[in-house]
């Protein structure tokens, strides 16, 4: 029972705070509050539970939320044209189109709709491509959070090594790259890898995004590594319950007693992931504006 909990939660409402304050500052210079567009096509209840909370922590954090609620049988050209509309809305900094989308819809086309100035998920290949060759534009939001929560914990991460299992667009992939940027000696695994635990076991820094609920275990790890769990998972209900347990993709009990840090699921990578939307949505709005945003005000 070794290792210490790194408190995603706490960390995130820090951040929300900030960013809270930041953004009062900005309606006061702007004239208007930072303004965040999400849409949701169709009724999956996972999806419907993210876009909620997203939406009370933008109205606490003094932004504007725009909740934009389609249909599943929406058609491409209509979701394509809401996404034009909030492009040229001067009220909306930020657009977040939440994913997956229903079958029927291209998923990169409409990323790839999205104005990469509005891009606050940074999922746009403009983005993506900014990161890949270390130029400024918004970097997704759940690798970043991870970032802050590694860089709090361990500082200067030069020449540590570090294991993301997983190559998403979206987590896996810039996740790397981030840490290649700080430094890092780092190897991505993925379904092909071969000798999984083998790879692991080098690992100072190790990132589970695999969507495979407690798939990394206790023996893998070195001892001391600081472990951050992205895996947000939901067990079969156990009898008589009418949800199952959230859990991430690393055996947390038993990883306890071997890493020297991780994140718990709940209450780890996930809250950072909406603070760390919010804070690229006020970034965004202060460009849109053409405003400073302080130096070291988030
Ligand atoms: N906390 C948060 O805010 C967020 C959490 N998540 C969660 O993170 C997890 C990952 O999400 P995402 O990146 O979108 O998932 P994807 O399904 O897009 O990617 C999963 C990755 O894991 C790899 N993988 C699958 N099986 C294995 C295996 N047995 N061994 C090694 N690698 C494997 C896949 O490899 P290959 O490429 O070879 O198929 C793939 O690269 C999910 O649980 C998701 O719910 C996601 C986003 C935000
Ligand atoms: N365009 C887009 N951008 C996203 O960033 C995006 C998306 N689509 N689709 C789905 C994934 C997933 N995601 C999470 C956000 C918050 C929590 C979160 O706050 N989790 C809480 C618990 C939530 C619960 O209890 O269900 C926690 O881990 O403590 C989790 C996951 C954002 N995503």
């Amino acid at each position: 029972m070794g290792a210490q909990v790194i408190d995603g939660k706490g960390f995130a409402a820090k951040l929300r705070e900030r960013v809270g304050a930041q953004a009062e500052k900005f309606a006061q210079a702007a004239g208007r509050k930072a303004g965040l567009a999400v849409v949701l096509v169709g009724e999956d209840p996972a999806s419907q539970v993210y876009v909620r909370s997203k939406h009370k922590a933008t109205v606490a954090a003094n932004m504007e939320s725009f909740e934009h609620r389609l249909p599943a049988d929406t058609g491409e050209a209509e979701l394509l044209a809401l996404v034009e509309r909030l492009n040229a809305d001067p009220a909306v900094d930020g657009i977040l189109v939440q994913l997956p989308l229903p079958d029927h819809l291209d998923e990169q086309a409409v990323i790839a709709a999205i104005s990469p100035d509005k891009d606050v998920d940074g999922f746009h290949v403009t983005n993506a491509g900014r990161l890949a060759v270390g130029q400024s534009g918004f970097v997704p939001c759940t690798p970043l959070g991870c970032m802050m929560l590694l860089t709090d914990r361990l500082g200067d991460l030069s020449g540590l090594e570090a294991v993301v299992i997983g190559r998403s667009n979206i987590v896996g992939k810039p996740m790397a790259q981030l840490l290649l940027d700080a430094n890092a000696t780092v190897t991505i695994a993925h379904s092909r890898t071969k000798d999984l635990p083998g790879v692991v076991k080098r690992a100072d820094i190790v990132v589970a995004a695999v969507g495979r609920a407690e798939m990394v275990k206790a023996e893998w790890l070195k001892p001391q590594a600081t472990v951050i769990d992205v895996g947000i998972n939901r067990l079969p209900p156990e009898p008589g319950a009418e949800k199952g347990r959230l859990v991430g993709d690393v055996d947390y009990g038993a990883a306890q007693g071997v890493a020297g840090a991780i994140t718990p699921v709940p209450g780890g990578v996930g809250p950072m992931t909406i603070a760390v939307l919010l804070r690229n949505t006020l970034v965004a709005a202060y460009r849109n504006e053409g405003l400073d945003l302080p130096e070291g005000a988030l």
